[in-house]
């Protein structure tokens, strides 16, 4: 983090958050300029990474950075042009030159009242007993009780609904049936969890006023500071009172603050002063549980952004028993259509991302079914996740330490967990709680809403005045109940998986009903194009093409490892064994989405070509029957593999010489990216995130990436797919650089990843 430090963070704060810093410094008065803006968290990560990035900031950062600090410090700035600089150039440079001096050693001076923090918070984790505030407000809604709350308790603060003069029994109870309807605060939560020889944990919560939050050390009395690394430390002590806290856990987090120093040698994070909390929330996460793109991106967009210095976290439902998993120990209750419902945690730790499973009994044994049942009861399973994820980061210790809720984004997907924003304003902002907390929701498939009719309102325990947001009338449907419509609302930020997409979502073909809502809310709209996990997706590393016959090969050795990879696809699928037919895979959800049937339109065709066709998937039952079909009716030539393999989606990807994608939307897109990586080449509808990520092969100028067509028609199929079975046979040199130009692409999620954070920066700001 050379180039965090504190001084352009300070001045980033200052410009371009002036709403955040007005709040901040009612905590502060008299901070300065320097040193007022810096919370907890950034001042320790400011310290635990850099000095020296002092020195070489201006250097790095160069004008941008200089016009940004003249900016913000204005006159008296070493930038500035001050009336009293003299004429001669000499004197005019040593003047700077003392200025410079100056301003080092106001940092230096800064340093070490960072290094004095640092010191107080290790004799803070020498002495958790003495964290009596942190540990009274270190406490989950599932263990609130309001009612207890009155008087000097209530927040008089104007961002929450209600107010100490007019706050009285009604109110009370009216912030009752907000605040914990959704949560069981009875005092059996406590007697359980005291029941492990642990002290009982306290039933109410202090809610300071502003004028107490003035009086108090505000990094002392309310956890809504933005956290990040130094929540580490800080929320030691909610450690101490959870069960299943070891020694360990404790050592390790004292040794890490310990260690700090050594921490300078580190290279700085890419991400910066922006260094943030990341919790991704998703219905699934590959490898543990993935019925298509969602589960991949949630199991691999987290690393990426663990790799640019973020703290990240991915909240799944515990589907099976996952060995690399462990039981956190912690015990909550959540209310479900009014059930009192037991979670529990699991937690793992995996290229520095931490991975947390929801464990259940309405999760449970479901690792084959996850979107299966009644719609009644998908809906209950995922109020409970979302319930149970939005206060994770209070509850959950992971490396020992709570995430908290400062500095905090969640990064909810699809309409599963678009009720988590919902919550997060619902139970908690607008009571001034997680006031730092951020919620940005991921668009992957808008054709799937969580819809149903306006009483499973009742299912989601909130306040009536929130039906509004997810009322929604259609003109086939009519009036009914729309989780994603609510979801779309409430977030922070809205990203879609690509940019074609993210154009596609406004239109009314493309919105499916939602279009509206989206125009609405154009201002915090964008368009992300996935990326792929390479380590999971390389020919080179591919742990599927070590056996069988397969052979793991990279743009070296292509010519050799591509087809020995096809001979072996070709054997174990029981296809002739021959390197010149061209061998053409189809993978994915076999739905009206994936076109499925245009492909089956296409077939008399294509079986009138020297070809080979294998497609793998699992779906609507009419559609697996035609796949048994076609393979029973063309036995030579096509193999219909009805059914989930992640195995044989990777060898396909290998041994197939074309991929065939002719969806008729696609908000982005895997497979073809996937394909592109390994010399497959995709021949495409050119529709959403395809039209995107597939540019069209130009034979003049021997550029582009594959095959495109341009509306979702057997007829356009059988176009673009001619030409490509043309160029496959004719011209090899053409059809070797198709292949090289698509392996040799940046696929990866860090340029992606670099892009949420610019988002996820811009929601952490939203005020
Ligand atoms: N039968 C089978 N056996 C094994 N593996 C199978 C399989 N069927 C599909 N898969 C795998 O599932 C993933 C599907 O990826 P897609 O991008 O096609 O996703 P999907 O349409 O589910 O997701 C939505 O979300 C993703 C992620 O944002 C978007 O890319 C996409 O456009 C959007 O529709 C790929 O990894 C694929 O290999």
């Amino acid at each position: 983090m050379a180039s965090i430090g504190s001084f352009p963070f300070t001045v980033e704060t200052k410009t371009e958050s002036s709403a955040f810093l007005h709040s901040k410094n009612q905590h502060r008065p008299g901070s300065s300029f320097t040193t007022f803006s810096l919370r907890k968290s950034q001042v320790f990560t400011a310290f635990n990474n850099s000095i020296c990035g002092f020195s070489l900031r201006s250097d790095r950062r160069g004008q941008s950075w200089r016009t940004k600090h003249v900016k913000a410090a204005g006159p008296g700035n070493f930038e500035s042009k001050n009336d009293n600089e003299p004429e001669d150039p000499l004197e005019a440079t040593i003047q700077k030159s003392k200025k410079v001096l100056a301003m080092q050693k106001e940092l230096l001076h800064q340093i070490a009242e960072r290094r004095k923090l640092v010191s107080s918070i290790k004799g803070s984790i020498a002495n958790p007993e003495e964290e009596v505030s942190n540990e009274q407000r270190e406490n989950s809604l599932s263990n609130l009780d309001l009612s207890s709350a009155s008087g000097s308790n209530v927040v008089e603060d104007q961002t929450t609904n209600f107010s100490s003069s007019s706050y009285d029994d009604s109110t009370a109870k009216e912030v009752q049936e907000i605040l914990p309807s959704g949560v069981i605060r009875d005092s059996n939560v406590g007697e359980e969890e005291s029941g492990n020889g642990l002290p009982p944990k306290r039933t109410s919560i202090n809610i300071y006023s502003p004028k107490q939050m003035k009086e108090t050390d505000s990094e002392a009395a309310w956890s809504t500071e933005p956290t990040s690394f130094l929540s580490r430390t800080s929320k030691i002590s909610c450690l101490k009172d959870e069960e299943g806290l070891k020694d360990s856990n404790l050592q390790e987090v004292t040794s890490e603050a310990t260690d700090s120093t050594a921490d300078y040698a580190k290279p700085p994070p890419l991400a910066g002063a922006n260094v943030m909390n990341v919790i991704l929330v998703a219905a699934e996460c590959a490898p543990w549980s993935k019925t298509g793109g969602l589960g991949d991106v949630a199991g691999s967009l987290p690393k990426a952004l663990a790799r640019r210095g973020h703290r990240v976290m991915v909240v799944a439902p515990r589907y099976g028993n996952y060995a690399e998993t462990h039981d956190v120990g912690i015990r909550k209750h959540y209310k479900v259509d009014g059930q009192s419902v037991e979670v529990a945690y699991f937690q793992t730790f995996i290229d520095g991302v931490d991975f947390v499973f929801i464990d259940c009994h309405m999760f449970r044994h479901m690792e084959n079914n996850i979107y299966g049942g009644k719609r009644e009861d998908i809906l209950k399973r995922m109020v409970l996740f979302c319930k149970a994820a939005v206060e994770v980061p209070w509850h959950v210790p992971c490396g020992g330490v709570c995430y908290g809720d400062g500095n905090l984004v969640f990064i909810a997907n699809d309409w599963h967990t678009a009720l988590l924003p919902v919550y997060l304003k619902a139970y908690y902002r607008d009571n001034g709680l997680m006031k730092y907390t951020r919620s940005m929701l991921v668009i992957h498939n808008i054709a799937h809403q969580g819809r149903g009719p306006v009483e499973d309102f009742f299912y989601v325990s909130l306040p009536e005045h929130y039906l509004d947001l997810f009322k929604l009338y259609d003109p086939v449907g009519g009036e009914h109940f729309n989780i994603f419509a609510g979801g779309l609302k409430a977030a922070d930020r809205v990203v879609t998986v690509s940019h074609g997409y993210s154009w596609e979502l406004k239109t009314s073909e493309g919105g499916w009903g939602l279009h509206n809502i989206i125009n609405e809310n154009d201002w915090k709209f964008s368009g992300i194009v996935n990326g792929i996990d390479t380590k999971e997706w390389s020919p080179q590393h591919d742990v599927h093409l070590t056996s069988d016959g397969y052979t793991n090969y990279s743009l070296e050795t292509i010519h050799t490892g591509k087809p020995q990879c096809k001979a072996a696809l070709q054997k174990e699928l029981g296809l002739p064994v021959r390197e010149d037919v061209p061998l053409i895979g189809f993978i994915g959800r076999l739905d009206h989405q994936k076109g499925v049937d245009i492909i089956a339109e296409a077939i008399p065709w294509m079986m009138g070509q020297d070809v080979q066709l294998v497609m793998l998937g699992t779906g609507r039952p009419d559609l697996e029957e035609m796949l048994r079909n076609f393979e029973n009716q063309h036995r030579d030539k096509v193999r219909g593999w009805v059914g989930f393999s992640v195995k044989i989606a990777h060898r396909i990807t290998a041994g197939a010489d074309i991929l065939l994608m002719p969806s008729r939307f696609e908000p982005c897109g895997l497979n073809q990216l996937y394909a592109m990586s390994y010399g497959t080449i995709p021949v495409v509808h050119a529709v959403g995130g395809l039209r995107d990520t597939v540019q069209p092969f130009d034979p003049f100028n021997e550029s582009g990436l594959g095959w495109t067509f341009d509306s979702a028609e057997a007829g356009k199929l059988i176009h673009a797919l001619g030409n490509c079975l043309l160029t496959y046979r004719e011209y090899k040199k053409s059809w070797e650089g198709l292949q090289r130009r698509g392996m040799t692409q940046d696929l990866s999620w860090d340029n992606a990843a670099q892009k949420y954070e610019e988002l996820l920066v811009t929601a952490k700001y939203q005020w």
